[in-house]
């Protein structure tokens, strides 16, 4: 069966995140150097603020064939027809996402704990975010650093496809995939950049020779 998540370069994005550019042009600049899905990911707006740059950014992926996922608001998500959403274990459990959005493509779910593993919630996912792989200062509400032996643990435990996140970059990537991850998430290595389509192009290169 093809994997419902068969990306390698995710692209985790917020306006704030973006320091040299608007945070359309960053995606679609990332999204031409090879980034293959696009979270959007606002913390601190309001519902209708957060729809509104989900239309936006969902409009700019559309021409490009790349997935949209949405962080956290399952509402936001249905309402501008996204792929997926990513939550997290303070976040709308995700069996309850599957009741309420039976077509759901694309269901991401953050480990945090190794007793997550077990659990139906995780079984239910599609993809499992390894969070985070390194300490960063983009989010810093985390309870754990797994680092290369967790990916290699959490790898040994399951078939669904990893996510890794959390100070990923181009010197970084390769040795996590290798670990054992099959997709690569960064804020910063993108939206830091003062250019975007470039990192993201370094990124893929690392990610594709290992
Ligand atoms: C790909 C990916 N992995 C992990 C996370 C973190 O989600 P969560 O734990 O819910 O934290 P917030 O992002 O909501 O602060 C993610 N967003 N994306
Ligand atoms: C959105 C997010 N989730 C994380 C987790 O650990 O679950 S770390 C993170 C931010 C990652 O940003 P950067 O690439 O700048 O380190
Ligand atoms: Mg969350």
């Amino acid at each position: 069966m093809a994997s419902s998540f068969p990306y390698k370069l995710y692209l985790v994005i917020s306006e704030e995140a973006c320091l040299h550019d608007h945070f359309l042009k960053v995606a679609e600049q990332a999204v031409k150097g090879g980034v293959d899905v696009v979270q959007l990911r606002e913390k601190n707006a309001s519902t209708e603020e957060f729809l509104r740059k989900a239309f936006w950014l969902k409009e700019v992926l559309d021409r490009y064939e790349v997935p949209l996922i949405i962080n956290d608001n399952l509402d936001v998500a249905r309402q501008v027809e996204a792929s997926g959403v990513h939550v997290g274990t303070s976040d709308i459990p995700p069996s309850q996402i599957r009741e309420n959005w039976r077509d759901v493509a694309c269901l991401g779910y953050s480990i945090e704990d190794l007793n997550q593993m077990e659990s139906s919630e995780t079984k239910t996912a599609d993809y499992l975010g390894i969070s985070p792989v390194f300490k960063t200062d983009t989010k810093t509400d985390t309870i754990i650093e797994w680092g290369l032996s967790g990916v290699r643990k959490i790898r040994s435990m399951t078939d669904k496809p990893l996510v890794a996140i959390g100070n990923m970059n181009a010197e970084n990537a390769a040795e996590v995939i290798k670990a054992g991850a099959d997709c690569i998430a960064v804020v910063s290595a993108i939206c830091a950049s003062q250019d975007p389509a470039k990192a993201a192009e370094q990124l893929r290169n690392e990610i594709e020779k290992s």
